[in-house]
């Protein structure tokens, strides 16, 4: 059996934006446009490392080394400017709550919208919907516009819907941020089952107990490289020692 995800070689650059004086603009322009006006930055580089299925994997280290990046690679969201990320089946996640939900829909079209993106067939929603809104607990305001939910009651619909579709390979970013205590939990009830039922989990936080509780191994990433690549406890004693 292949690994679940290969990611080869990425490197991803960003345009930084300044804000520039006319006169540099001038400047730019009269000299035939030589130059560059904006800076580039890369987020990621070189970054190479496997995935097994069935593994649960942390992306560690500290603000801005690269790990919200990664995640939106592994799930092509966004594409690299270099090298290439290979993911065998079907992926889904919390990468960003919210994204995949049309403000002006209610809630319940929502669910439709977000699982036929994520992959599900309208039957497979249809079975799955009642479960997906049971999950969230937000019954009560499921026919609401969701522009008018809370950031905890997106994240509640976007979690359910994300877990009920029955990913191969589940990808989850700071997820417990802006839910309560008890949602939390249940999220994490729910990715263990998950990683016990044997599907693959890449899981970026800032939470270094929960990362050694629920995971088998770490990527520490530091400016955009891989500084560390090990067992998850071993990777958060190497992050922490850089503290
Ligand atoms: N769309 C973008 N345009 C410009 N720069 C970006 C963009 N997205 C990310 N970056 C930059 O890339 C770097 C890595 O960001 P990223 O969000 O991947 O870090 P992170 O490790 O997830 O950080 P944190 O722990 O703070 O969430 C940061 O310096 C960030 O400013």
């Amino acid at each position: 059996m292949g690994a679940a995800v290969i990611v080869k070689g990425l490197k991803k650059t960003f345009n930084l934006r300044h804000s520039h004086s006319l006169k540099e603009t001038l400047v730019w322009l009269v000299k035939g446009r030589k130059g560059d006006l904006t800076k580039k930055f890369d987020a990621l580089h070189d970054v190479s490392f496997e995935i097994q299925p069935g593994e649960t994997v942390a992306l560690l280290g500290f603000n801005g080394s690269g790990k919200s990046t990664l995640l939106k690679l592994i799930s092509g969201v966004i594409l690299p400017d270099q090298g290439t990320v290979r993911t065998k089946g079907r992926v889904a996640g919390l990468i960003e709550v919210g994204a995949g939900f049309h403000p002006d829909l209610s809630g319940r079209e929502n669910v439709y919208l977000n699982a036929a993106i994520l992959g599900m067939t309208e039957q497979e929603i249809h079975e799955k919907f009642d479960d997906i809104v049971a999950f969230s607990e937000i019954e009560q305001f499921i026919d609401t516009e969701v522009k008018f939910y809370s950031s905890g009651m997106f994240l509640r619909l976007a979690f359910a819907v994300a877990v009920h579709t029955q990913p191969d390979i589940f990808l989850v970013d700071e997820i417990l941020a802006v839910g309560d205590e008890p949602f939390q939990r249940k999220c994490l009830a729910k990715i263990k089952q998950l990683s016990d039922e044997g599907r693959t989990l890449v899981v970026v936080s800032h939470d270094l107990d929960m990362i050694s509780r629920i995971c088998d191994r770490g990527v520490v990433l530091s400016s955009g490289t891989v500084q560390f690549e090990g067992p998850a406890d071993q990777a958060v004693a190497w992050l922490r020692e850089r503290n």
